[in-house]
């Protein structure tokens, strides 16, 4: 996949999103890139007619959304973004330009006038990179726009009115949302879909590939020590794909390192009192011989060989707490963080620079602190923190995952040379060896469910059912978003008696709750409570062949025609590389394995579901629905 590494470029960059359209935060999000939205305050009102063409307003209003909050960040909470996206979609009809509809009359306008017609629907694009010098923000804008032609068919009165009272129109430009209802009133559309919906995807990826992944101007040749034409310079031994987290320094970068790494072709020439000029030299061996650099840097490896330090200064870092020490604001210098980690000085400093160049700190001259990721995430007591899944990471995953050699060798998980336990032993033993690592385990896990929850309590219409059994359910947290999307579900959570013994203090409170309700039992020996529909999230891939018939047979038994079963995974690709999470889990070696999609159908089916349908949530876990079999299947 191609597109991947370009998004992966902005991994490590703070990435703004200068929009409060939901439908550019999802499609940036499917894609798997990160960012903060931050929503423009830069009014669109630009004098239309003193642009010569309708992109070009679109493309100056992205900027000017873009720059606004770019300096706003960078003024009122003296923190610069690296990049700042920005966009405008517009509609135009004729030399009409349309954008959000101000009322249901203005849309009715704007609707007949796209009516049995061809109209073209510009998104501008601009993508501002910040740097910050001496406390003064330096910008350096890439705009780009993308034009697609939408024709709609003849709309009758009553058609635009129904659809102007749906609602649908008032925030999108043109009075239409090609994405939902008003693909309805579309006959045909030429050019990028996703364009329409407000973001140009594929030529943001371009753009960027543009922007990080130059051409290669020159060839790199090969050094002689022998045969020297000095050169004043490296500034011609361009790399053409360097890793500059930044395009604007990759510009005036000296070439004679790459991540750290000595261009092949660059020696350092030892500056010798009595030589000519202390200069870098390069030589030809011979200039018919000239090699050729491969066409692109291999940043990718560099990033993977670099990887395992990256974790490890993640988790030594969250284990010490520092970005508890550093919460809310709070800004400490090396030396106050060590005497509070009770470590070296040194040792600390340099933990807390990698936090920093990892981008989960901030330093500035008055000493670091969290980034606003750090802070939510990051800090063990906050609500999504994901402190006691990285504790776990770092104290049990890390050493299963040294004997990955082993494990690849024999098949198996390496359980018994990593901890001295066999693998029956691992969750009992490994998570709740103690009250407060069974305390800390369970928090881990139900912070990550409250990151997945929703989109798997939204992944289908579950209005149909009225009672639910979430199988594992732990904590509870699905079945609390399931009962506040659909208030009349009676759900009820079923797990282990250590489990449940302690799910009171994960429990939300206030008037509004409705309750959920908690059995305890083992779901391989027990008899299951009833309900029409079970959830399992994140068993299966645990489990082996025997186990799974076990379950499913079971549960297949006590549906009833038109009961259902809703499966969270993490969906694999057809092809199984996709996406890396979910493939890396599996080196665990778990009796158990992660499915692609026709897997889950085909599993599912087996056991009597059908109509299968899945649903890949564009979050950590993907959702897969199966109906029991009605007697006329
Ligand atoms: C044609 C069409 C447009 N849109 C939405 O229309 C808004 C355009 O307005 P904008 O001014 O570019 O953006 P905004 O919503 O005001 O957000 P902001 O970027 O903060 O200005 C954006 O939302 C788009 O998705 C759809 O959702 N579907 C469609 O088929």
């Amino acid at each position: 996949m191609v597109l991947n590494p370009v998004i992966g470029k902005l991994v490590s960059k703070r990435v703004v999103l200068a929009s409060a359209s939901p439908r550019r935060q999802e499609i940036l999000t499917n894609v798997g890139l990160r960012f903060e939205v931050v929503p423009s305050w830069f009014k669109e009102t630009l004098e239309k007619s003193s642009f010569a063409a309708p992109h070009e307003y679109a493309i100056e209003t992205a900027k000017q959304k873009a720059l606004e909050v770019a300096n706003r960040m960078h003024l009122k909470h003296l923190r610069t973004p690296d990049i700042v996206i920005g966009a405008d979609t517009i509609v135009t009809v004729g030399k009409q330009i349309l954008e959000k509809p101000v009322d249901k009359q203005d849309a009715y306008k704007m609707l007949s006038r796209l009516s049995g017609k061809e109209h073209s629907v510009f998104t501008g694009v601009a993508i501002v990179h910040c740097s910050s010098k001496d406390n003064h923000l330096e910008t350096e804008v890439t705009d780009f726009y993308e034009e697609t032609k939408v024709k709609f068919a003849e709309l009758s009165e009553e058609l635009l009115w129904e659809y102007i009272h749906s609602g649908e129109p008032m925030d999108k430009a043109g009075g239409y949302g090609i994405q939902a209802l008003g693909g309805m009133l579309v006959e045909y559309v030429h050019g990028d879909f996703l364009n329409v919906v407000g973001f140009p995807l594929n030529h943001f990826c371009k753009k960027l590939a543009e922007l990080y992944y130059p051409p290669l101007k020159h060839t790199i040749q090969h050094v002689k020590h022998d045969s020297i034409p000095s050169v004043e310079t490296f500034e011609n031994l361009s790399d053409g794909e360097s890793d500059s987290s930044n395009p604007m320094q990759h510009k005036s970068a000296n070439k004679l390192e790459r991540n750290g790494v000595p261009l092949p072709g660059a020696i350092h020439t030892p500056v010798n009192s009595g030589s000519i000029k202390p200069v870098c030299t390069v030589a030809v061996e011979n200039q018919s011989e000239v090699m050729e650099y491969p066409a692109k840097f291999p940043s990718k490896i560099v990033e993977l060989m670099d990887g395992f330090r990256a974790s490890k200064a993640l988790f030594v870092a969250s284990k010490l707490k520092v970005f508890d020490l550093l919460k809310d604001k709070c800004i400490l210098k090396a030396v106050d963080v060590a005497n509070k980690i009770e470590a070296s000085v040194c040792g600390t400093e340099r933990l807390l620079d990698a936090c920093a160049s990892l981008g989960l700190l901030e330093k500035t001259h008055q000493g670091y602190s969290n980034t606003d990721s750090a802070n939510t995430y990051l800090v063990s007591d906050r609500e999504y923190s994901l402190h006691g899944y990285i504790i776990h990471c770092n104290d049990r995953l890390w050493h299963l995952f040294t004997h990955l050699e082993a494990a690849v060798k024999e098949g198996t998980m390496q359980t018994h040379q990593a901890f001295g336990k066999e693998t029956e032993d691992l969750f009992q033993d490994s998570c709740y060896h103690s009250v407060e690592a069974k305390q800390r385990f369970m928090t881990a896990m139900h912070n990550l469910a409250k990151l997945t929850a929703r989109d798997v309590a939204t992944a289908f219409d579950l209005s149909p059912f009225r009672s639910v059994c979430d199988l594992g359910g732990c904590t509870g947290v699905l079945a609390h978003e399931l009962v506040q999307k659909y208030p009349i579900l009676k759900v009820t959570v079923f797990d282990l008696p250590d489990v449940i013994a302690n799910v009171s203090c994960f429990q939300p409170s206030g008037q509004h709750i409705t309750p959920v309700m908690f059995t305890a039992g083992d779901f391989f020996k027990d008899n299951l409570p009833e309900a029409d529909l079970y959830i399992l999230s994140l068993i299966l891939h645990d489990l082996n062949d025997e186990k799974i018939n076990i379950l499913l047979s079971k549960i297949s038994g006590i549906c009833k025609p038109g009961s259902a079963l809703l499966l969270a995974e993490i969906v694999l690709d057809e092809e199984k590389t996709h996406p890396p999470r979910a493939v890396l889990q599996s080196l665990s070696m778990t009796e158990g394995k992660q499915r692609s999609g026709l897997e889950y159908k085909q599993l599912l089916e087996k056991y009597g579901f059908t109509n299968v349908q899945i649903k890949i949530t564009g979050n950590i876990l993907d959702a897969i629905l199966g109906f029991k079999k009605t007697s006329a299947h």
